[in-house]
């Protein structure tokens, strides 16, 4: 099968910062993908250059066998990818619906003329639009919140609520950027598994994780990242067991 998404050899610097070395991995549909190293190893870096945010500047980034080295992000959302940022970043003032829905408008098939003429076909793909986003507040597990303002629900629930209205643009790739930072066990546990569903759907998820415990429980293969340079990449398993690995960072955190 061909890779969803192929990073081949990336390099950024900044002034005399060597960001990223060197970098390649690709992960396929149906994967879960984790980056981890420490803080500064280059893994925010390695997600602005796989979004569009930063160019390249070596390397090649391949997204659905197109080469968007050079695209804007808009042109890499069209293709299929989408992310989640590192600070929440939903609407606090808008209901969860609302910020599903606004997730799924960049989805919508009825041009912006017809939108403002009003058309019937507005009136019935909206009707379609809050079913789907009701469907996915049920799959992330925030069912009868639909009405609820998303800035006072829980912050696991609003972690949850992120990651459905990136959902709701029907992502073939998703990229989560630390989404259990601030998360208690039993909220990182929830998390684990929505993530599991995303990747039962058949979407490239492409994790950046401090949280040890959940990288290594849920993903399929991980990328170690050390002074933006590959450490290690392997199953949880092979990367766990990787002296360079234990030494440069993992130590005594892994059972
Ligand atoms: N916009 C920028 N300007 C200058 N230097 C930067 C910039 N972004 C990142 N860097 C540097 O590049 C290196 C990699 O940073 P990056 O944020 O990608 O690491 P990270 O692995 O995501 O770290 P963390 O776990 O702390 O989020 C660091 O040395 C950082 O200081």
């Amino acid at each position: 099968m061909a890779p969803l998404l192929d990073i081949h050899a990336v390099g950024v610097s900044f002034g005399g910062v060597r960001a990223l070395d060197g970098v390649s991995f690709s992960t396929e549909a149906g994967r879960i993908f984790s980056i981890i190293g420490p803080n500064g190893a280059g893994k925010t870096t390695l997600f602005n250059v796989i979004s569009g945010a930063y160019p390249a500047q070596q390397g090649k980034v391949v997204i659905a066998g197109r080469d968007m080295t050079t695209a804007p992000p808009s042109a890499r959302a069209a293709l299929g990818l989408q992310r989640t940022f590192q600070n929440l970043q939903i609407f606090g003032t808008m209901t969860a619906l609302e910020n599903v829905m606004v997730g799924g408008h960049l989805r919508q098939r009825t041009g912006f003329p017809s939108a403002l003429l009003g058309l019937p076909s507005v009136a019935a793909e909206s009707r379609a639009m809050r079913r789907r986003a009701t469907e996915l507040l049920d799959l992330f597990d925030l069912a009868g919140l639909g009405g609820a303002v998303a800035g006072e629900l829980a912050y696991g629930q609003q972690k949850r609520l992120e990651i459905a209205r990136a959902l709701a643009c029907e992502p073939r790739i998703l990229l989560l950027d630390e989404p259990a930072a601030g998360l208690n066990p039993s909220e990182t546990e929830d998390l684990a598994n929505v993530i599991r569903r995303l990747a039962g759907m058949g979407i490239a998820v492409v994790l950046v994780e401090h949280d040890m415990r959940l990288v290594m429980a849920i993903s399929d293969e991980l990328l170690v990242l050390n002074f933006g340079r590959e450490l290690a990449r392997g199953t949880p398993a092979e990367v766990s067991s990787n002296p360079a690995v234990i030494e440069a960072y993992l130590g005594v955190e892994v059972d």
